[in-house]
């Protein structure tokens, strides 16, 4: 590759049709990206290779260095087990940048993470974000963009990526009801011809479910376990009790608060149900409060093709069950219901040259 200055001489003798200095040098070699940085997990989409990479939202950092030292899985496995001197972060709360140096890291290092890199040179990236986040919040996602060295960065609201996402277009046919579960938040939206008709935001997820595991098998059990084995919990009993009320248990192990010892405990379904159902409930009131501020034409709609349940936590085992119960409408999780968003902001990816840049949007 030319070096910098030659580069640039290039640049100077022929640039013609070129919007932009970075559009004309990133244009070589330069993968647009869709993107969806999530609490739990950060999902990126290739546009013209189609390829998905997923990777925990988590980061190490030493705190005698100051120095993060690794990300994503990597990082997320020493969590429970990581020595003192050395601290878990994950620097998004609730679906919103809590920490820009550790969100601006991050997207760096999976977005040149070494099998990437060659395809990555000052990119363009379609965001998606939640309405349920503020301006200062989407200032710090589009500045982590930046750092990490997009050369233009579009946010597009999380619903309408999920429409991408499933059907190729933003423009819904008819109504549509999505419940995204993500790890930490819950997104209900409706959506018709016309954009997003309502929608409502929660804070009670799929994070919020595995703390609250821990806590219960503390209390009840007195043993410690771990986030892992909290969510492995949740995952094999799911809302199980609530629709067989029959007993079904789940083991795991964990540190006795009495022995010290490592020991090894059956959960039951109905543990879970103690500690998740308060979260469901809440879930379940979005979902109302969302239908009974929608138009009945739309509903009409919603009732024929079912409410579709993406996001990580929407595989939660019965969830669909109950929401279809709830509701009297069908409910069906998507396929690859964690990827949908990444996909629908890296299938916007074709408009991009015809969305203005978010930043220029917040100045
Ligand atoms: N089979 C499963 N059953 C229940 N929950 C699951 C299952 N698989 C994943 N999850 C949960 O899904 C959540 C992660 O989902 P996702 O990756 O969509 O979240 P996110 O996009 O990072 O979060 P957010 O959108 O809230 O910022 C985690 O809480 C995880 O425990």
């Amino acid at each position: 590759m030319s070096t910098k200055t030659e580069s640039t001489e290039e640049i100077k003798k022929d640039n013609s049709g070129q919007s932009s200095l970075m559009d004309w040098i990133g244009s070589f070699g330069a993968e647009d990206i869709g993107v969806d940085i999530g609490t739990s997990n950060i999902v990126l989409y290739v546009k013209h290779k189609g390829l998905i990479f997923s990777e925990a939202s988590v980061l190490a950092r030493n705190e005698i260095t100051h120095e993060y030292f690794a990300f994503g899985t990597k990082a997320e496995e020493m969590e429970g087990k990581a020595p003192h001197e050395i601290s878990i972060i994950r620097p998004l709360r609730n679906g919103a940048i809590i920490d820009y140096n550790g969100a601006a890291y991050l997207l760096n290092s999976i977005v040149n993470k070494s099998y990437l890199k060659s395809m990555f040179f000052h990119p363009r990236l379609i965001m998606c974000v939640s309405d349920g986040i503020n301006s200062v919040q989407r200032r710090a996602l589009l500045e982590a963009a930046v750092a990490m060295g997009a050369r233009k960065t579009v946010l597009i609201d999380q619903p309408l990526a999920a429409m991408m996402g499933m059907n190729g277009s933003s423009k819904t046919p008819e109504g549509t009801m999505f419940v995204d579960v993500g790890g930490g938040s819950t997104k209900v939206s409706v959506l018709s011809p016309r954009g997003i008709v309502a929608s409502q935001f929660s804070t009670r997820s799929g994070i919020k479910m595995d703390q609250a595991i821990m806590n219960l098998v503390k209390e009840k059990y007195h043993v410690r376990i771990g986030r892992k084995e909290a969510e492995s919990l949740k995952i094999a009993l799911g809302a199980q009790w609530d629709l067989e009320q029959t007993p079904r248990i789940s083991e795991t192990f964990g540190l006795s608060l009495v022995s010290g010892l490592p020991v090894k405990i059956a959960v039951t379904g109905e543990d879970i149900a103690s500690v998740v159902n308060p979260i469901l409930y809440d879930i379940f009131k979005c979902i109302r409060d969302v239908i009974q501020r929608t138009p009945p034409a739309i509903l009409a709609d919603i009732r024929e093709h079912g409410i579709k349940l993406i996001g990580g936590g929407s595989q939660l085992k019965g969830l669909d069950i109950l929401i279809s119960r709830i509701t009297g409408f069908r409910a069906y999780v998507v396929e690859r219901p964690n990827y949908i968003n990444a996909v629908g902001a890296g299938k916007s990816l074709d408009y991009i040259n015809e969305f203005r840049d978010s930043l220029q949007d917040l100045h």
